[in-house]
This record gives C-alpha cells, structure tokens and sequence, in this order.
C-alpha cells in the first residue's frame, strides 16, 4: 500500500511506523468497515441494532458522495448483491460497481461534472417512494464533491465562495454552515428529496467530534445553523463572497429564502445515522499493530487540531517524556493521535498539514539531538503523520516519515517551513510517504516510535 517501503523503512523504528500507518489505513478502508457494520441474513438487513426486512421495500438505492463513497458503495454490493437496484454516488476516487452509478467530481473545489453528477443523484432521489429503502454513502469530501447550486447560484459562486472559505481558516463546521445555505442538497435537503423513503445513512467520519451534521454538509441530518449563521462566518472571517451569495444569504435572514429543516422536520422521520467509521477506527488498528510489534501503545487523542507545527512540537515533547522518564507510558513505546491539524498560509510553496508536521517534528528531533549530549541515538524517535486519504494537501503525497537523522541542516528545514514549502525539502530526504488514494478518508494519523535508552 504505502510506495517504496522498503527504502522508508531502514531501521526497525520506521519499519513499525508504517506498519502501523497501514494497519490503521486498512482497518479505515470501506470494505473493512462495512464488512464489520452491516450483515444480510436471508432478507434481513442489519445495522448495530436496527434490522431492516427487505421484503418491505420495493426497491433498494445507495445514494451519496465523497471521497470514499464509491468504495462504500462496491462494499455494500459485496454484501446486498443483487438485492440493490441502483443507486448513485458522486466521487474523485471511482471504482468499479455493478448497480450503483459511480459519477466523478472534483475536490476540494466543486466543478462541473460534479454538478452533473449531483443533479444526476437528486433525480434518483425524487424517484424515491415509500416502498424504497435508501442507504446513502456519505464521506468526507462530499460537501465540494455533491455541488448543487441553490435558487439563482451559479457553480462560479460556490468555487468563489469554496476558495475563499478554504483560505479563511474558519473551521469545518463554520465552513459548512455557509455551504448548507448555498446547496439544494445539503444541510438536510436531501432527506427532503427522498422523503417519504426509509433511510439508512452511513457516515464515514473526517470531521473532530462526528457531528452528522457537519459531515459532508449533512445532506439528510437536521442542521441547526442558520442564515444568520452562515452570514455571520462570512463577516467575521472577512470573506469576499460574490454578490449572488450575500444577497441569498441575506434574503434568508429577511425570511425569504426557506431555512434548512431543523429537528423537527418530518423529511428525518424514517432517517437513522449511523457513524460506521471514524478517526478512531484507524487508531484502534494501529494501536493493536504496534502492541504487536512489542511496543506500549498510547492513544493521545482523536482530536488533535490547530497549527501543525506547533502540534508536531507538543508530539516531540511528549515522546522525550517517554524515552527520559518513562511517562506516561515506558518505551519502547507507540504514541498515536488523529484529527485534523492545519496550516495557515504565508508562503508561496507546496506541502500539506502532515508533511508540515513532519518537518516541524524532524527540527525539534535535530535540535534535540544536537542538544542532548547523547550524539550515539538519532533514531531514538521516529515520527511518521499522513493524511488517510492518501492526499496530504494539495500534493501526491499522503504525509512524510522523520527521524533525527532527516534534518542535517535546520536552516533549510526551517525555511521551507517558512515559506509553505516543505514537500520538496521531505522529497529531497526521501522522506515522502506516498500510497495514492487510500479508498478512506478518516482524518490525519500520527505515530510516534519511541525507543528505549
Ligand atoms: O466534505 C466535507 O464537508 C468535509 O470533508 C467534512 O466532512
């Protein structure tokens, strides 16, 4: 899975990081997950404790999008067979289907056939009955990739308004809110569309918290923000949005424009949710191949989140901890965490949040290295960080993997991270970690191998 591992992999260290890396990876896929969620005995569907007798429905439909959602999608074929009777999800990552229609859009920036596609998704919606059971595939990344203009909103408007809520540094629940509000289909819309229908929503979670109504602009969860809401992101985060925006926005303040359907909707009355996967699903698998490997595994946490630079420097400290006094765990020991750290852009370069961390971890490992009066041990921590997508950034790389040996020249390291520029200073140390699209997408992993003295 992970590209050229064995010239990663040159002590035991890293040779444990990337086990670990693809162990959380695989435990994250589709076709694992959905593996564990859902059974088909006979005619009945089950799914945690809600079972579903298929006979009831006349037909059966697997409608959503994201990253993921076209391996959700094969995943849930390779369960129910023939039992479904079409369906479509709208994806950058496709794969191949026997029944559900799999139409390919854009990320993080919605585009035109991701408008096509959605348009396509909603027809099938509208064609929903009573007699029809829905399972939507929703992952992260659906919000850019089921782009459906709302009212007089052109495509133009929603890339304006993507581009400049991504640059923004509002967070992806403030980002949604505005998203929701711009969108036939999000913010609970879609459950409007396939209402009457009996719903069966699966969530892969990419978002801190699993708010279902953050997750891919919760197509058909309830959403509680408001018009006001969405404006109120707009101006505190000083965003330019096109006209055609504010004067949506603002006509929905004035009560013009129908607000997204709250709680008390009837379109969520036969709706139920499920999160199936999440950062912890990752961690959990990693976790368990590191306390294989013979290392003390730690969860630090799921929710990780802020600058990664600055995360990566309280990583550091906690793995000296480790190695110098034993808390809060004994080397040799694995620390682990997920969710989402970001960047704030001053540069004009190429990197992603996960390959800053790494080049803001391998620093503080030189730094720490050269400092400590003990030149015998660079290895004595290994850090590895990716993004499970396989897509850290806007770059080909899913993340990078550190040592105390990757920094020989912390000017350099510390100018690349000056400048947003990190990729080509990993790529010249080989310290890229490359796997192409994961199939998932369930948030950052961080794993840190902490040797003993
Ligand atoms: O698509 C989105 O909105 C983000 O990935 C969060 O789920």
């Amino acid at each position: 899975m992970i590209d050229d591992r064995d010239a990663l992999a040159s002590t035991a260290a890293r040779e444990v990081a990337l086990d670990c890396l693809e162990a959380g990876i695989e435990a994250g896929h589709p076709r694992t997950v959905i593996r564990d969620a859902v059974t088909l005995e006979d005619e009945t569907f089950r799914i945690a404790e809600t079972t579903y007798d298929l006979k009831a429905y006349d037909d059966l439909v697997v409608l959503g999008g994201g990253n993921a959602a076209a391996h959700v999608a094969a995943a849930l074929e390779e369960i129910l067979g023939d039992r479904i009777d079409g369906g479509v999800v709208v994806t950058d990552d496709p794969v191949d289907t026997e029944h559900v229609e799999v139409r390919e859009g854009d990320h993080p920036v919605p585009s035109e056939r991701g408008v096509a596609g959605t348009r396509h998704l909603l027809e099938a919606a509208d064609a929903a009955t009573d007699e029809t059971l829905v399972v939507t595939a929703i992952t992260g990344g659906g919000s850019a990739l089921m782009p459906a203009p709302a009212g007089e909103l052109s495509l133009a408007d929603l890339q304006a308004t993507t581009d400049a809520l991504l640059a923004s540094g509002a967070d992806i629940g403030e980002i949604n809110a505005v998203r929701k509000h711009l969108s036939a289909l999000k913010g609970g819309r879609l459950a409007r569309r396939v209402a009457p229908a009996t719903v069966i929503s699966l969530l892969f979670s990419d978002v801190v918290g699993n708010d279902p109504s953050v997750i891919a602009s919760g197509p058909v969860v309830p959403d509680e923000s408001t018009f006001d809401d969405a404006l109120a992101v707009l101006e505190r985060d000083g965003i330019d949005a096109p006209a055609a925006v504010v004067d949506r926005l603002e006509r929905g303040v004035a009560g013009e424009v129908s607000e997204t359907p709250g709680p008390d909707d009837p379109a969520f009355e036969h709706v139920s949710t499920h999160v199936v996967a999440d950062g912890m699903t990752v961690l959990e698998a990693a976790r368990e191949a590191a306390a294989e490997r013979g290392y003390e595994p730690l969860v630090l946490s799921s929710r990780i989140r802020g600058e990664a630079r600055e995360a990566a420097t309280t990583h550091v400290a906690i793995a000296e901890e480790v190695r110098a006094t034993g808390n809060p765990v004994s080397p040799p020991a694995v620390l682990l965490s997920g969710g989402e750290t970001t960047v704030t852009i001053r540069g004009d370069g190429t990197g992603g949040p996960n390959q800053e961390f790494a080049t803001s971890a391998a620093l503080e490992l030189a730094a720490e290295h050269a400092g400590s009066g003990r030149d015998d041990d660079p290895n004595k921590i290994t850090v590895a960080a990716i993004d499970t997508d396989g897509i850290d950034g806007v770059t080909d790389a899913a993340g990078a993997l550190v040592d105390g040996t990757t920094v020989e020249d912390p000017d350099s390291a510390r100018a690349a991270l000056a400048e947003n520029d990190v990729s080509p200073f990993l790529e010249a140390r080989h310290a890229l970690i490359r796997t192409g699209p994961t199939g998932t997408n369930l948030n950052d992993l961080r794993i840190l191998v902490v040797e003993q003295s």
